[in-house]
Parts: C-alpha cells; sequence; structure tokens
C-alpha cells in the first residue's frame, strides 16, 4: 500500500475520531469521501474513497434463523478495527463472509471500491490479499520456523513449481523482516512444534504476512496467550497497523484497550454501539448485552 493510501486511510481514521470525540457515534457507513480522482493500478485495492472494506445491509440466515441482519461497516486503509460482542452476535459468520467461506442472502461487500466479494471464491478472496487467521495455530509442527514462512510463499503454485521454489533475494529479505516483526529471529531453525503458544500464533501470522495481505482477518488472536505474549502480540498488531489494514475479533478487553481506536460492538448479527472503547463501555446497551453490570 502507498504512503498516500495510507494517509487517506489515517486521514479517514482521525475524521472518525473527531466524530466520535463529538460524540457522534457513527454506526452507520454513509459518509462516503468524494473520490480524489486518483488512478488505481492493476492489482491495487482503490481505496479513493477511504475503505478498503465495506459491507452494507448483508444478511444470512441459517434454517430460518438470522445469524448476520442488515450489517453494515467499513475499515479504512491502515486502520486496526476491534469487534467485541457476545457469543453468537455474528463475529465469525461476519468473517466467513468476507472471505467467502458462506454467501449471504442479500447485501454488498466490497474490497476498496471496485472489487464485489461476493463475486470471488474463497481462494480468489486470499489472493486478492485477504488474508484470516482463525483461532487456532495451524503451523506445520514437522517444519522449522523458516521453513513455515518459506512455505507460505509456495501456496497457491503448482506442484512442480513448489518442488524447484527457490527464494530471491526480494523475498529472502520479506522472510527476515517478517521474522524480526514477529519475534522469532531468534528462533528461526526451531521446529514449530517445539514453539509455545503465543510463537505458533505469531508464525502463523507471519505465514499470513509473507503473502502481504492487504487485510487481515483475525479471530481470537490472544486467546491462550500469557500475559507477557499478549503484550508482545499487542505490540506486533500496532507495528501492522498503518501498513496493513487489521480486523480483529477477541473478548480480551485489556488488549483491546491496548491496541484499539474505534471498536465495533455486534450483536444478533448487526452493529450494535460503535466508538472509542470508553464510549461503547459506557453505553448501556452494550453493558446490557455484553460487558454485563
Ligand atoms: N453454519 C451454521 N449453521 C447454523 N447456525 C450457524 C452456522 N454458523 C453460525 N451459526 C449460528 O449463527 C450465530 C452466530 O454465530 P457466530 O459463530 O458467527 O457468532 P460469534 O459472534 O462468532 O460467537 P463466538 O464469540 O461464540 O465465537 C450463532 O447462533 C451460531 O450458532
Amino acid at each position: 500500500m502507498t504512503p498516500d493510501l495510507l494517509e487517506q486511510g489515517a486521514r479517514r481514521i482521525e475524521e472518525r475520531m473527531a466524530l466520535l470525540a463529538a460524540g457522534k457515534n457513527n454506526t452507520e457507513s454513509g459518509g462516503r469521501n468524494a473520490s480524489t480522482g486518483r488512478v488505481v493500478e492493476s492489482g491495487e485495492v482503490d481505496v479513493t474513497h477511504g475503505r478498503i472494506l465495506y459491507l452494507e445491509d448483508v444478511s444470512v440466515s441459517f434454517d430460518g434463523f438470522k445469524a448476520i441482519n442488515k450489517l453494515s461497516l467499513d475499515i479504512a486503509p491502515g486502520e486496526l478495527r476491534c469487534i467485541i460482542g457476545p457469543n453468537g452476535a455474528g463475529k465469525t459468520t461476519m468473517m466467513d463472509i468476507i472471505t467467502g467461506k458462506t454467501r449471504p442472502d442479500e447485501g454488498t461487500v466490497f474490497f476498496g471500491s471496485t472489487i464485489d466479494l461476493l463475486r470471488h471464491k474463497e481462494a480468489e478472496i486470499a489472493q486478492l490479499g485477504i488474508g484470516r487467521k482463525f483461532q487456532k495455530p495451524t503451523v506445520f509442527e514437522q517444519l522449522t520456523v523458516f521453513e513455515n514462512l518459506e512455505l507460505a510463499l509456495k501456496t497457491n503454485k503448482g506442484v512442480k513449481s513448489s518442488m524447484f521454489f527457490r527464494l530471491d533475494s526480494a523475498q529472502s529479505d520479506r522472510l527476515a523482516e517478517v521474522l524480526v516483526t514477529i519475534h522469532l529471529a531468534d528462533s528461526v531453525n526451531r521446529m514449530a512444534g517445539n514453539l509455545s503458544h503465543g510463537q505458533k500464533q505469531w508464525l502463523e501470522i507471519g505465514m499470513l504476512l509473507m503473502q502481504d495481505p492487504k487485510l487481515l482477518l483475525l479471530d481470537e488472536p490472544v486467546a491462550g496467550m500469557t500475559d507477557e505474549e499478549t503484550a508482545r502480540t499487542a505490540e506486533l498488531f500496532l507495528t501492522l497497523k498503518g501498513k496493513h489494514s487489521l480486523m480483529v475479533v477477541e473478548h480480551d478487553m485489556s488488549f483491546i484497550k491496548t491496541i484499539s481506536e474505534i471498536v465495533t460492538v455486534l450483536c444478533d448479527g448487526s452493529v450494535l454501539a460503535q466508538g472509542t472503547l470508553d464510549q461503547v463501555q459506557a453505553d448501556e446497551r452494550v453493558i446490557e448485552v455484553y460487558l454485563g453490570r
């Protein structure tokens, strides 16, 4: 993502924060900025409207039960958005819809302003630059940290080209950079199976980073981590913010407090509240359904 686009994203977040500070809790997906008319190169996501992800009036039912109900939200380029909400609120289903695993019954889901995600299959969406990390780490335990990261570059390649795959110098540089980012530079030759739970989570995030995703969806990334690992994960996410857009679903409020700018509260498949953590924590409706009295 170019500094130009990141600046636009940052501006959009600042505008949102100013709105929120003024007490205008914007839970709608409206408020589109006028296009700057910037020319978008092929392979790049068009964020000239200040959005990398845009959902409008999305609904899906399972056996007549509305798991997602007219859900609208959008995310700015480079933003780190936290999503909270009670069990069954629809957080995972929302990620399933964004990544093409579940098709909604109705609604709009756009990546940037030109890519209609509902027209793409799951594998294509990953290739477009949306990476997803599930709650449980799924690294290759019998391979080293290095091999896991190297493997992440081979995915989506044919068997033959995978066999003869060699890192070029740009890829080697990227791998070295990712190792530092995920705090595993000292563990490059360790078997992934011997890493701690937190380190496995970081390695899996590193595998996603090897593909340089524009948007990362992270489902309960600090569940099961020690306090120290959680603190380092917060550091990691704050490093990623700006370079990537992140959507983080988490129940750990102290973690959310460390990393959050805007927090979206989902309930019954739609946005119940949105704002800074202090704002949503003070919202009676959020206290009622999620945070408890
Ligand atoms: N494939 C499915 N078939 C039937 N019901 C489903 C399916 N997927 C999700 N649901 C239901 O939709 C609702 C939303 O589930 P979802 O997993 O998205 O919630 P969540 O907010 O991620 O919850 P949690 O915090 O517990 O992970 C739940 O009531 C769930 O049982």
